[in-house]
């Protein structure tokens, strides 16, 4: 596979120099992530900036509150003409519907492309420990992102963002079409940080992701530009 259409670059930098200066150190990297840190020091030029340069835009917002507030904030979000936008599932049902209804509402006003709409299940730092002792969930990992992702599908949205651990799981029950984007992605060389549920990129493609996400592996790394070449040999092994 060609990870130029795959592989989503997370652009978590605190400033909007550093983001330029990024996206112009990896020319080949043709989708971006622009994330809670660089949107909210540096707000919505950097989507004109990629605009501008033609890559693709995963604004990743990850909206969590009542249906209300939720629907203005996918109204704006949608406005910016991006490609993929972030809700957390559990902002429940009615949340999920009224975004689903905004980002269209937002998008036709604005008179731009809808973009994706996509619930995390569960955070790819959260660990099945966690989920049971700390967030008190009574299911097991694997059953509780399933029905995260069941929910958003029922909900109208287009996709889930899971860990590479569940991925065959939802690929199995979740309909074709039903986009998973597939953040906690960690090359064997690569340090894992906070990330709990890691895979490697082979692994995660092979396992059923139509996106990866993968940042600090390349944007932190001594070479940004070998970290990508080595992440994008990889996935020419997979078929
Ligand atoms: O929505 C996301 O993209 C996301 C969801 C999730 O469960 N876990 C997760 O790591 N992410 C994002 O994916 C990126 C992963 O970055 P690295 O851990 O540096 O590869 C970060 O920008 C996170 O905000």
């Amino acid at each position: 596979m060609n990870a130029e259409k795959q592989v989503i670059v997370a652009l978590d930098v605190p400033d909007l120099s550093s983001a330029i200066a990024l996206v112009e150190q990896l020319p080949q990297v043709h989708f971006w992530k622009v994330g809670l840190e660089l949107f909210t020091s540096s707000g919505p030029t950097i989507l004109e900036v990629l605009k501008s340069q033609q890559k693709q835009i995963f604004l990743d917002l990850k909206f969590h509150d009542i249906p209300n507030t939720v629907a203005g904030a996918c109204r704006a979000a949608a406005s910016y003409g991006v490609d993929l936008l972030t809700i957390h599932a559990t902002a429940g049902v009615d949340a999920l519907k009224a975004a689903t209804e905004a980002v269209q509402i937002g998008a036709a006003q604005a008179g731009v492309k809808p973009p994706k709409l996509i619930a995390i299940t569960l955070l790819t730092s959260i660990s099945s420990r966690q989920l049971a002792f700390d967030l008190k969930i009574p299911l097991e990992l694997p059953e509780y992102a399933l029905e995260m992702a069941l929910m958003a599908q029922e909900a109208g949205l287009d996709g889930a963002v899971c860990s590479p651990q569940e991925l065959a799981q939802l690929r199995q029950t979740c309909k074709d079409e039903f986009l998973l984007v597939c953040p906690g992605v960690r090359p064997t060389w690569a340090e894992k940080g906070d990330q709990k549920r890691s895979l490697t990129p082979a692994q995660a493609i092979q396992a059923g992701a139509d996106y990866l996400v993968i940042g600090r592996p390349i944007t932190t790394a001594a070479d940004p530009e070998l970290a990508w070449k080595r992440i994008a040999e990889e996935l020419t092994t997979v078929a």
